[in-house]
C-alpha cells in the first residue's frame, strides 16, 4: 500500500506492547533538517504518548543519512537501547548521488539488524520532492516518526 493511501500517524495505543521501561536512542540526520526535526518530533511525541520515559531517549545527530549506519552501531555499543530509529531526509538532486545515498543507507541499517541484537528502525525518507517529503514528516499523509516509534516499541519487546 502507498503511503498516499495510509496514514502514517494511525496507530492504536491499547494495541501496543508496555514501554514504560525501554530506553529508546536516536539517530538524526542534520541534511534537510527542517524534514528530520519533524520527523523527531513525531518520533518524541509518540515514544512519550506511549509511556517511554524522556529520560530514557537518547538523541544523537550525525551529518547526513550515509552517516546514520555508524551513528546507529556507536549507539548500540556506547548507551546499548533496546531499539534505535534512525532518521533521515534524502531529497533526488541532479545527480545519482541521491540513488548511492539512499542504497548504502539501507544497507547499513539493514546489516545493523542481521549483525547486532539491537533493532534498528528505517525511518529515513527517500523522496524525488521536498513537497513529498513535508507530506511525510507531519503533512497530508502524517509523520514517518510515528510510525517508526510504534515500530520501535513493537521490535524492542519482540519475543519477549
Ligand atoms: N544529499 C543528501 C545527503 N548527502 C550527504 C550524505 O548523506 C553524506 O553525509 C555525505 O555524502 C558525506 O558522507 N544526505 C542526506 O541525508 N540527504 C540528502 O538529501
Ligand atoms: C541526495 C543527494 O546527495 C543530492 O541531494 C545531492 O544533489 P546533487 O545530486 O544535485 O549533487
Amino acid at each position: 500500500m502507498a503511503t498516499a493511501n495510509k496514514n502514517l500517524s494511525h496507530y492504536d495505543k491499547d494495541q501496543l506492547p508496555d514501554a514504560t521501561d525501554m530506553e529508546i536512542g536516536i539517530v538524526v540526520s542534520e541534511w534537510n533538517d527542517a524534514i528530520t526535526e519533524g520527523l523527531y518530533q513525531g518520533a518524541l511525541a509518540t515514544l512519550l504518548e506511549c509511556g517511554v520515559k524522556e529520560t530514557r531517549i537518547t538523541r544523537w545527530n550525525v551529518p547526513g543519512s550515509f552517516e546514520l549506519t555508524f551513528g546507529c552501531k556507536k549507539m548500540i555499543e556506547e548507551v546499548g537501547p533496546d531499539a534505535v530509529i534512525a532518521i533521515g531526509s534524502v531529497i533526488r538532486g541532479e545527480t545519482k548521488h541521491f540513488d548511492f545515498v539512499c542504497s548504502a543507507t539501507a544497507q547499513g541499517i539493514k546489516d545493523l539488524n542481521v549483525l547486532t541484537d539491537t533493532p534498528v528502525i528505517f525511518c529515513v525518507l527517500t523522496d524525488d520532492t521536498l513537497q513529498q517529503a513535508k507530506d511525510r514528516s507531519g503533512g497530508k499523509h502524517g509523520n514517518k516518526g510515528t510510525e517508526a516509534a510504534i515500530a520501535a516499541i513493537k521490535m524492542a519487546c519482540l519475543g519477549t
